[in-house]
C-alpha cells in the first residue's frame, strides 16, 4: 500500500529535521564533551587490576613537548593568571603564545609541528601513560595518546628513552621503579620503543593521600612513590625559581605541575595574604574571586587559614595531620588534573624559606618532600626584586616616591610619606583605589630603598652585638681567640674520630666517606679559626653513575648541603658548654649517626629521621623503623622549632628593654644569640619604634638630602648613636596616625607594616643563612639542595643533572633542554636596570659580607659573590 505523496514529503522533511536535530545534538554533545570531559574510567571504576594496552611510539618525529603545553594550558585554563603572579616578563618568543594556548589537540599540534625545528638527534620518545574514556580516539596514530578525552601527541621525553621494543605487563610498582630509578634507564641516547601494558588505577592522588606518611620513617620510597608534593622550591624570589620550575615541569612524564599556580603559598597562607600575593587562594572561594578577596586586607584576620583549622590545628594525631595534609593538597593543587599515573609535583613558593610557619608544616605534614633553595648574589637579587616591585605600583605603594608633606597631605604631586604609610597599611585595598585615582607612579629610588634597609641592618647588627667581618681567616672570631682556636682545631683534627653523620636514612646509607676540615674561604689562611665542620661526601643510590655529591666536586653552580651540620659561629651553648659544631647539631650527631646506630662511623643507617631502607636501618623485618635515638632527635628538632615559633610570636617590646638593650633570654638553643637577635630586629623592624619609618626615607630622599648612612666604624658600637640619629629624624617623621599604625597599636593588634625592609624588603631576603639555618636544623641537609643561579645561568644542563639526581629522576637530555629554552617562559626583569652608586654598593657590601660568609660556611663553599670576603665590590 502506497503512501500518499504528501505524507512522503512530510516524512522526508521531518526526517530531514530529525537528522538535522540529531546532528546538532551530537555536535553539541561533542563540544560539551570536549569542554567537560567525563571523568576517567579509573575514577569511576577504581580497580588496580584492570589493564589497558597503550602503544608507545618509537617514532622520532613527533611534536614539540606536550607536557609543557599541557602544563601551561592547565595553568591558564582557570582564567586565573597566577602562574606568573606578578608577571615580570616572559623570556623567549614562545611564552606568550603558550600562555594563551589551551589544551593541544591534533590540529594544534599539527600547527605546532610546522613550527617545530627538525628534531635532529632527539631521542625516541616515551609516551604519556594516561588514558581517557575514549582511548580509541588516538588509535590510528601511535604517536599520540588520549588524556582527558583529547588526543595528544607524545611528548619529547626529558631523558626517558623507552626501553627496548617489547610488550610488557608492568605491575605499577615495577613501572615506577623503572621510572623512579631515573638515570639508569635514562641516559641520553636510548632508543627503541615499547608497548607497555599499564594498569588502570584510581587516580594517583587518591593513592597519594593514602600514602600520607605518619612519620619520616615512611620516606624510603622512590620519588614517584612518595606523597606529593615531592618537591618544594622554597625560595628565593628572583633567583631563577621560575626557570627551574619551568624546566622541571617539562620533565616528562615524571613531573606534572598541577599546582594551582607556581606559588600556591598554602603552607604559609596568612603570610601569603599579608604579602598580598595574588597567588594565595582563599579556600572555598571561586578562584576568580581570590584576588579581589585578598585585596580586602581587613578580612585577612577573619579568614580561616586552611592549614590552621581549629579542630585540626590542635589535632596532632596522624588522623588530624592527614586531614590537614589533604586540605593542603586540595587548596594548593588542581587535584582533578592529576594524571593517571605516578608523578612528581611541585610547590614552588619563593618565600617559604623565610616563613617558619611553612617549615612547621613541612616538618609536620611533608616529611618526605625534598627542598630546593635557589639563591643568587644578594645585591643583584635585591635589584631584581626592586624592579619586580616597581612593575606593580598598585601593589607596592610603599615604594612610591614621597613628595613634600604637610600635615600628612602631599603637596608635590607625589604621595607623601604619610600617604605612603597609609597605603602600605592598606596595601591594595583602599590604597589601590587611591593610587589609581591619583595616578601616582613615581617610585622611591632604588638607592633610597636600599639605604633604608642598610641603615636598619647596621642598627640591628649593632643591637645584636655582631661585629662586621674583619678577618680574612675566620668567621666572627674574636681576635684574641684565634691562637687558642687554632691550637684547639689542630688538636681536634688529630685526636677525634670522625663524627657520626646526621644524614637521613636514604642518604646516610650512601655515605661513602666523611671528611673533616676547617672552614676557610679560598683566600683564607689555613685554619686559624677554631671552628671546623664535617663534609659528608655522599653517593645517592639509584643514580646512573654514582658521583661524589659534595660541593667541592664540579663547579660552583650548585651546592648540595654537604656538611653534617652548620657549625657557624655559635659555639657557646647557653649552658656554657662548648662544641665545635654549635648547639642543635651536637646532640643530633651524637645520637643519630651511623656510629651510634651501626657502630660504623661511615656506614649507613641511623639517619636523623630514623632508619629506613634496607641498609642499616636496624630493623629485623626489613621494615623501616625509626630508632629510639633518631626519635629523640626528631623530638629535639620539633622542640627547637617550637621554641622558635614561640619566639616569633613574642612582642618585640617584651624582647627589647626600654633602652634598646636586649633582655636576657634563652634563645641560643638553636642559634647564635647574636644572629637570632639580628634577625628578630630586622623582622620586627625595631627601629621603626624609634621613628625610623619608610616615610623618613621617602621624605629625605625626596628632599634631596643625603640618605642616612649611620657610621659603623669600630667593631661593636652600641646602638645609641644610631638611634639618636634616627631619633633626630623623628622630627620630620610621619604623622601620629602612621606612627601608631606602624607600631601596630591601632586596632589593638599588629598589622603588616613597611615594605622597604624586613621580609618584604630588598636585602633581608638575601641573607639566606639566617633563614636556611632553621630549616637545616629542623629537617637536616639531606633533604635540602641549594642552587646558585649565578653559577648555572649560562649552563643549565649541569645544574639540572644535579637536581634530577637529587630528585632521583632521569636526567634531561640536551635537546629537551634546548627545546624548553626555546619555548621560553623564563621570567626576566623588565625595564632599565636602575643605577646604584659605587658608594652605596660599597656600603652595602660591607654589611652583606658578614652574611654571605655565614652562608658560604653553611654550604661549605665560597660562592664567589660580590660582597664576599675576596670580592668586596661588584667584581
Ligand atoms: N637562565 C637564566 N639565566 C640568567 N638569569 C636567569 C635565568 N633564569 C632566570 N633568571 C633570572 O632570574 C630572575 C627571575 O627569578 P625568579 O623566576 O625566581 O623570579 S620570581 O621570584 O619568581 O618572580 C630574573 O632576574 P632579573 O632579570 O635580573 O630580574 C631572571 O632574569
Amino acid at each position: 500500500m502506497g503512501k500518499p505523496a504528501w505524507l512522503w514529503r512530510t516524512t522526508s522533511s521531518r526526517r530531514r529535521l530529525v537528522v538535522c536535530f540529531v546532528i546538532a545534538c551530537m555536535a553539541l554533545l561533542c563540544s560539551l564533551l570536549s569542554k567537560y570531559p567525563p571523568p576517567p574510567l579509573g575514577v569511576l571504576f577504581p580497580s588496580a587490576s584492570t589493564s589497558i594496552s597503550i602503544p608507545i611510539s618509537t617514532s622520532t618525529s613527533t611534536s614539540t613537548s606536550t607536557s609543557l603545553i599541557e602544563n601551561f594550558a592547565r595553568l591558564n585554563s582557570s582564567h586565573h593568571d597566577n602562574w606568573y603572579p606578578d608577571d615580570g616578563g616572559v623570556r623567549g618568543d614562545g611564552g606568550d603564545e603558550l600562555r594563551q594556548q589551551t589544551f593541544v589537540d591534533d590540529e594544534a599540534t599539527g600547527d605546532r609541528d610546522r613550527d617545530t625545528p627538525p628534531r635532529g638527534d632527539l631521542p625516541p620518545l616515551q609516551g604519556f601513560l594516561g588514558f581517557s574514556s575514549s582511548p580509541s580516539a588516538c588509535d590510528e596514530d601511535d604517536s599520540s595518546f588520549a588524556i582527558d578525552g583529547r588526543c595528544r601527541r607524545l611528548a619529547a621525553g626529558a631523558g626517558h628513552p623507552p626501553s627496548p621494543t617489547r610488550t610488557t605487563s608492568l605491575p605499577h610498582a615495577s613501572a615506577t621503579e623503572e621510572r623512579g630509578s631515573g638515570g639508569q634507564r635514562g641516559g641520553e641516547d636510548g632508543e627503541g620503543g615499547a608497548h607497555e601494558t599499564l594498569p588502570l588505577e584510581p587516580p594517583d592522588w587518591r593513592q597519594a593521600a593514602r600514602r600520607f606518611p605518619s612519620s619520616a620513617a615512611n620516606c624510603a620510597a622512590g620519588i614517584l612513590d612518595r606523597p606529593p608534593p615531592q618537591l618544594l622550591i622554597i625560595g628565593s624570589q628572583k633567583a631563577g625559581t621560575t626557570s627551574l620550575y619551568r624546566y622541571l615541569c617539562d620533565h616528562y612524564p615524571d613531573v606534572a605541575c598541577i599546582a594551582r599556580n607556581k606559588e600556591p603559598g598554602t603552607l604559609a597562607w596568612r603570610a601569603c595574604l599579608q604579602r598580598r600575593h595574588n597567588g594565595c587562594l582563599i579556600p572555598e572561594q571561586p578562584i576568580d574571586d581570590a584576588d579581589d578577596q585578598i585585596d580586602q586586607i581587613d578580612q585577612i584576620d577573619a579568614i580561616q587559614d586552611p592549614m590552621d583549622q581549629i579542630e585540626d590545628a590542635e589535632d596532632r594525631t596522624s588522623k588530624g595531620k592527614e586531614r590537614r595534609y589533604k586540605t593542603y593538597l586540595s587548596t594548593a593543587f588542581r587535584m582533578e588534573q592529576a594524571p593517571q599515573r605516578k608523578f612528581v609535583t611541585i610547590d614552588a613558593t619563593t618565600w617559604y624559606y623565610m616563613e617558619p610557619s611553612a617549615l612547621k608544616l613541612v616538618e609536620e605534614l611533608l616529611p618526605c618532600s625534598l627542598l630546593i633553595l635557589c639563591v643568587r648574589e644578594p645585591l643583584s637579587k635585591a635589584i631584581s626584586w626592586y624592579r619586580h616591585l616597581t612593575q606593580r605600583p598598585e601593589k607596592w605603594p610603599f615604594l612610591l616616591q614621597a613628595g613634600e608633606e604637610e600635615n600628612g597631605v602631599s603637596t608635590s604631586g607625589s604621595l607623601g610619606a604619610s600617604e605612603a604609610g597609609e597605603l602600605e597599611w592598606e596595601r591594595s585595598g583602599g590604597g589601590r583605589d587611591l593610587l589609581q585615582e591619583s595616578n601616582k607612579t613615581e617610585f622611591i629610588s632604588l638607592e633610597a630603598a636600599l639605604a633604608a634597609e642598610l641603615a636598619l641592618m647596621r642598627m640591628c647588627r649593632n643591637l645584636a652585638g655582631l661585629p662586621r667581618v674583619q678577618s680574612d681567616t675566620g668567621f666572627l672570631i674574636d681576635d684574641d681567640e684565634d691562637a687558642e682556636g687554632e691550637a684547639e682545631e689542630k688538636e681536634e683534627l688529630s685526636s677525634s674520630p670522625p663524627p657520626p653523620s646526621p644524614l637521613a636514612p636514604a642518604a646516610a646509607a650512601d655515605v661513602t666517606h666523611v671528611d673533616r676540615h676547617p672552614i676557610t674561604s679560598p683566600d683564607a689562611q689555613p685554619s686559624s679559626g677554631r671552628r671546623s665542620r664535617w663534609s659528608v661526601h655522599t653517593q645517592t643510590r639509584g643514580r646512573p653513575e654514582p658521583k661524589d655529591q659534595t660541593s667541592q666536586v664540579d663547579g660552583d653552580w650548585l651546592e648540595r648541603g654537604t656538611q653534617a651540620g652548620f657549625d657557624g659561629p655559635q659555639s657557646e651553648l647557653d649552658d656554657g658548654s662548648e662544641s665545635s659544631d654549635g648547639p642543635g647539631y651536637d646532640d643530633s650527631r651524637a645520637v643519630d649517626g651511623p656510629g651510634s646506630d651501626t657502630g660504623h662511623p661511615d656506614g649507613p643507617g641511623g639517619g636523623s629521621f630514623g632508619a629506613s631502607g634496607p641498609e642499616g636501618d636496624g630493623s629485623t623485618d626489613g621494615q623501616p623503623r625509626p630508632s629510639r635515638l633518631s626519635r629523640d632527635t626528631d623530638a629535639r628538632r620539633r622542640k627547637l622549632l617550637q621554641v622558635h615559633l614561640k619566639q616569633e610570636k613574642e612582642e618585640e617590646i617584651a624582647e627589647l628593654g626600654e633602652d634598646g638593650e636586649e633582655k636576657e633570654e634563652g634563645d641560643a638553643e638553636y642559634n647564635d644569640p647574636r644572629f637570632s637577635k639580628f634577625l628578630r630586629c630586622m623582622h620586627r623592624r625595631y627601629p621603626l619604634k624609634q621613628g625610623f619609618v619608610d616615610g623618613h626615607i621617602n621624605q629625605r630622599s625626596a628632599m634631596g638630602e643625603p640618605l642616612p648612612m649611620p657610621d659603623s666604624e669600630g667593631k661593636v658600637s652600641r646602638p645609641s648613636r644610631e638611634l639618636t640619629a634616627l631619633d633626630g629624624m623623628k622630627r620630620i617623621g610621619p604623622t601620629r596616625s602612621v606612627e601608631r599604625s606602624l607600631q601596630g597599636r591601632e586596632g589593638g593588634h599588629r598589622k603588616p607594616v613597611g615594605g622597604l625592609v624586613g621580609r618584604d624588603g630588598l636585602l633581608l631576603p638575601g641573607l639566606y643563612a639566617h633563614f636556611l639555618d632553621l630549616w637545616i636544623r629542623t629537617i637536616g641537609w639531606e633533604r635540602v639542595m641549594v642552587v646558585n643561579l649565578d653559577a648555572w645561568k649560562d649552563h643549565a644542563k649541569p645544574m639540572l643533572d644535579k637536581v634530577t639526581d637529587f630528585l632521583g629522576l632521569s636526567r634531561f637530555n640536551r635537546t629537551a633542554i634546548e627545546m624548553i629554552e626555546k619555548e621560553g617562559a623564563f621570567k626576566v626583569g623588565q625595564g632599565p636596570v636602575p643605577e646604584l652608586s659605587e658608594r652605596m654598593q660599597r656600603e652595602i657590601c660591607k654589611e652583606l659580607e658578614l652574611h654571605n660568609r655565614l652562608f658560604f660556611k653553611m654550604v661549605g663553599k665560597d660562592l664567589g659573590w660580590r660582597c664576599s670576603p675576596h670580592q668586596t665590590l661588584g667584581n
